[in-house]
């Protein structure tokens, strides 16, 4: 699959003056409450009302959607509030229901990406649709595994694509509940730059007081639109209670997030831009060359080590690195995560040196 402007055709018919807007509740619960919800969105920036009919769930035990019923309330959201419909499918008997009542769009999970198996037999069964298809990241940073899956879909004729940034699973305990790995959704979009673009906010934060500040950095990074978990009773809700906004939060978040052109023509501020850009040219030719220099004294401990037969890693030494360089770095305002990052990166590069030079 290549990059093609007209992956962003269905986008662009829109001609919407925000972002592309997906809201509603982690599951339809009852007739009543998907209806209330789907009233209250209705005359709002909301463009699809999203509800979870069939839930994958961590465990089992848990609520686990109402199934095929919950299909027949999106219907009627349709019919009462005007609004366009979608649902995740996770295999060909969703799908076909799916189709059957007209949802207007589906969305492949996060756990279903991840298998090429389940992507391909839900391609089979949306073959030639012309509903729109959204691909979530799968749970694993991987982006061939997401695009791949994408390509499934594409091959199957389906030309109203796009995918869904929801974060990544992982060990660590951090703020977020899938931690976003941003230069994924970067590097997504120097490869595909016109496949549309959504974030979920919800699924990254798992609660909602992050949910504006994620999709205000989705949005700084040309995010095409959100996809926010919506209820009229947040707290009681049948799952993902913490993660999910009152339809009313929703409007007040549309209302106060910035949401940025791609470029501006005016003179001046290219002029300043391109100053500004070739200053960070200068700082990045010398950024290589030093870290260049670097490698080459490396390279001499290396062949010092070889002569004593010494091991490359030295956890002391290096543990003395980067406790100062932390230091270090916060005088400069730069942040523990990105030293830590940029030295583990620098450390490697220096053992992969030193490893070639002790071995040879
Ligand atoms: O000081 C050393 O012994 C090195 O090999 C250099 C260096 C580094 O690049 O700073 C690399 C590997 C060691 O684990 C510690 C530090």
């Amino acid at each position: 699959m290549e990059n093609s402007t007209q992956l962003r055709n269905w986008l662009d018919d829109m001609a919407l003056a925000h972002p592309l807007v997906i809201a509603g509740p982690c599951s339809a619960e009852t007739e009543d409450q998907v209806l209330k919800i789907a009233h209250e969105l209705k005359d709002t920036d909301v463009n699809y009302f999203r509800a979870g009919i069939w839930k994958p769930r961590t465990r089992p035990g848990n609520f686990e959607g109402v199934g095929a019923i919950g299909l027949k309330w999106l219907q009627k959201v349709q019919q009462e509030t005007g609004l366009k419909t979608a649902t995740e499918v996770a295999n060909r008997a969703h799908v076909e229901l799916a189709l059957e009542h007209g949802v207007d769009l589906l969305w492949i999970g996060a756990r279903s990406t991840v298998s090429p198996f389940i992507v391909q037999e839900i391609a089979d069964a949306l073959q030639g649709t012309d509903r729109i298809v959204l691909v979530k990241n799968p749970v694993n940073p991987d982006l061939s595994l997401w695009l791949g899956a994408v390509e499934r879909l594409h091959s199957a004729g389906i030309k109203r694509l796009g995918v869904i940034h929801r974060g990544f699973s992982t060990y660590e305990k951090t703020k977020y509940r899938n931690i976003p790995e941003w230069q994924l959704a970067i590097e997504l979009q120097t490869r595909f730059p016109d496949l549309p673009l959504i974030n979920d906010p919800s699924h990254i934060s798992g609660r909602r007081d992050l949910i504006f500040d994620v999709s205000q950095t989705a949005l700084d990074l040309n995010f095409d639109g959100l996809m926010i978990e919506t209820h009229t009773d947040p707290d009681n809700a049948w799952s993902d209670a913490a993660q999910q906004v009152t339809p009313r939060r929703l409007v007040q978040i549309m209302k106060d997030l910035r949401i940025r052109k791609e470029t501006d023509q005016e003179a001046e501020y290219n002029n300043k831009l391109n100053n500004l850009r070739a200053q960070i040219d200068v700082i990045d030719n010398q950024l290589i060359e030093i870290l260049g220099r670097r490698m080459k004294i490396a390279d001499a401990i290396g062949g010092l080590k070889k002569q004593r037969n010494v091991a490359v890693l030295q956890t002391s030494r290096w543990n003395e690195i980067l406790g100062k360089m932390i230091l270090e770095g916060e005088g400069h305002g730069l942040s523990e995560e990105f030293v830590l990052k940029m030295f583990k990166a620098i450390h490697q590069e220096s053992i992969n040196h030193q490893e070639k030079i002790i071995n040879a």
